[in-house]
């Protein structure tokens, strides 16, 4: 049976998911990649290509849901042995400064899910971009089993010591579960 929440129109159209190219250990990490792909069944989404790590799960499952995937990947990765087969429409692209842009221009909103150096640095970009208003997209974190607790510890030390506004430090939206989350960032209002 359909819930309300499942029917509900959502104001983002596409989604950009930045997410680990590797699964991590646990199992939690995947259902949750499975789940944010089930609960944005209304959504398109945006995401790295390829069908590796949890960034392979979210890409299958929205594919499957019948919504349209765009994987944006740099020609130089786009090597099967190197990202698997991707789904959905190949956005191929020079690199990935290129990819950053194109992910951002096509999608109405940001997640990151559980990942590594290329979630975060994907994850910091469009906050630096949202911090000097290139655009005003929410940008939501998954913290999946307290996964970021520690990466909000860094980013209150920045705030005490005046490196990061307050103002600026609500530029990241987080929620444990993919449904609050997605409903943090409908309410998300980017402060002038
Ligand atoms: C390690 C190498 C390739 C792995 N394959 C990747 N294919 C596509 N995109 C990738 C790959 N690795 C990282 N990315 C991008 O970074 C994000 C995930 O990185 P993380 O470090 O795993 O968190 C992901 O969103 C992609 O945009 C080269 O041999």
């Amino acid at each position: 049976m359909e819930r309300e929440t499942d029917t509900k129109r959502s104001k983002f159209k596409r989604i950009c998911v930045f997410c680990g190219s590797s699964e991590g250990k646990k199992d939690s990490y995947k259902d949750a990649a499975i789940e944010l792909g089930m609960v944005t069944r209304k959504i398109d989404l945006v995401y790295g290509g390829g069908s590796i790590g949890l960034m392979g799960l979210i890409s299958q499952v929205v594919h499957d849901n019948g919504r349209h995937v765009i994987g944006v990947i740099p020609k130089a990765l786009m090597l099967k042995e190197i990202t698997g087969e991707t789904v959905g429409e190949v956005k191929a692209v020079e690199d990935m400064h290129q990819r950053k842009a194109e992910m951002a221009k096509l999608s109405d909103a940001f997640i990151a899910l559980p990942g590594g150096y290329g979630t975060l640095e994907e994850l910091f970009e469009v906050t630096t971009w949202a911090q000097l208003c290139i655009h005003n997209k929410p940008v939501g974190l998954l913290n999946v089993d307290g996964y970021y607790n520690s990466l909000f510890s860094f980013i209150d030390k920045a705030v005490e010591e005046g490196f990061i506004s307050p103002n600026a430090r609500r530029l990241i939206v987080s929620a444990p579960t993919p449904k609050d989350l997605l409903q943090n960032m409908e309410e998300y209002n980017p402060t002038p």
